[in-house]
């Protein structure tokens, strides 16, 4: 049966670590396997990193570029040799291929994303393979996705995949990093987000040299992806051809189950499209209320809040250890709720001197993180 599958693959895995320059024999695997799967008939789309680690090879940088505006010019010399290389390989195997660079704000933005899913339809309907990554060279710090596993979930969740593979330089997850913990324990299976909490794992630093994330971003990026109903595996980049052996039915790497129920994709765009612009930090009572009972956010759960932010806007609900358990769109401006938070509802006219909604945020537009 014809799946959507979107492969991510890190600059851990696409460059040799000892030189940095490209890791040839993984990429063209990579392609033939890519193709491959799309000559069964499956929808293909590949994340893939390695414009700033390929720019800096190019350029002969020999560490990744701290600063920003340096960051962003050798991304922009990267990005265009890496597609160049995808492009030759692609074509080789008369596959097409398109370039999809996204920032952060494509997504924020309702039209914008509604506009970014439409394209990604008409590219898998044209049978095309779009190669995505973060557009680097534009993209603000306040507005980015910063690691690309985050971005391949929000794909992933975007277009409703069946799969999404992390590739890495790791064969699976460990209970900690193996690099520095030779004897932890290898996971095959994250059954729900409940057992991933069970599991502590401990993902030490920020990955490898090149990489930019580690494992913690990989983590973070299957909870969202198996929220969308998305099947996400971790596994190691170097073999692509395991891409085929797991679609098989071969227990290789780490599987997160999809969660049986996705979220809705409206409520997955509040959760994870837009940037939470403040944070309100709730009581007991109202942390059960939400998370327990599906209800609303009342302004007498709220004992106090952070952030400027206007109606409509995302927040981040959250304990008052400021440990987030939801997120949602509020009915009130920051400076409103200033004045109402841990009122009754039936005091807010009174205070605000006009009748405003009963809720802070509506369950509608309220969504358990
Ligand atoms: N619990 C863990 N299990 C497996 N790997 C881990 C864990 N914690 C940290 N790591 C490290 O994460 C690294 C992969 O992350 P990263 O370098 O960002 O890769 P990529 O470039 O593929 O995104 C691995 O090399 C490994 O050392
Ligand atoms: N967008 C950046 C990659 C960011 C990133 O997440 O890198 P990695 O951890 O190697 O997957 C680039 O192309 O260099």
């Amino acid at each position: 049966m014809t799946k959507t599958i979107v492969v991510k693959i890190g600059t851990s895995s696409l460059t040799q670590p000892e030189t940095g320059q490209l890791a040839l024999s993984t990429i063209a695997t990579l392609t033939e396997t890519l193709c491959h799967l799309r000559q069964q008939g499956n929808r293909v789309i590949l994340v893939s990193s390695g414009a700033v680690g390929v720019g800096c090879a190019r350029l002969g940088l020999t560490e990744r570029p701290k600063a920003i505006a340096l960051k962003q010019a050798v991304a922009a010399v990267g990005q265009g040799r890496l597609m160049r290389i995808y492009d030759d390989l692609f074509t080789t195997l008369q596959q097409p291929i398109a370039q999809v660079l996204l920032t952060r704000s494509d997504l924020v933005q309702r039209s914008r994303y509604l506009n970014v899913y439409n394209t990604f339809k008409e590219l898998l309907g044209l049978g095309v393979i779009p190669v995505v990554n973060e557009n680097d060279t534009v993209a603000v710090e306040e507005l980015k996705f910063g690691d690309n596993d985050t971005l391949s979930a929000l794909v992933a969740s975007l277009v409703e995949a069946d799969w999404l593979f992390l590739l890495t330089d790791v064969d699976r997850l460990y209970s900690a990093d193996p690099r520095s913990v030779p004897d932890a324990k290898p996971i095959a299976l994250v059954s729900n987000i409940k057992e991933l909490a069970q599991l502590q794992i401990q993902t030490g630093g920020q990955g490898s040299q090149w990489g930019t994330g580690g494992m913690v971003t990989k983590i973070s990026a299957a909870r969202i992806a198996i929220a969308a109903g998305v099947r996400t595996v971790i596994t190691q980049g170097r073999f692509p051809r395991n891409l085929e052996k797991i679609l098989q039915g071969e227990p290789l790497g780490t599987h997160f189950e999809p969660q049986p129920e996705p979220t809705s994709a409206r409520k997955r765009w509040i959760a994870y499209g837009l940037v939470p612009t403040g944070k309100l930090y709730l009581d007991q009572g109202a942390i059960a209320a939400i998370s327990q009972a599906g209800k609303s956010l009342l302004a007498a759960g709220i004992k106090t809040l952070e952030g400027e932010f206007d109606t409509q806007d995302a927040v981040q609900l959250c304990d008052t250890n400021g440990n987030e358990i939801a997120r949602g769109l509020v009915n009130y401006s920051s400076d409103e709720l200033q004045k109402i938070c841990g009122r009754h509802s039936r005091e807010i006219p009174e205070i605000l001197g006009y009748v405003g909604a009963d809720t802070v945020v509506h369950r509608d537009n309220l969504v358990l993180t």
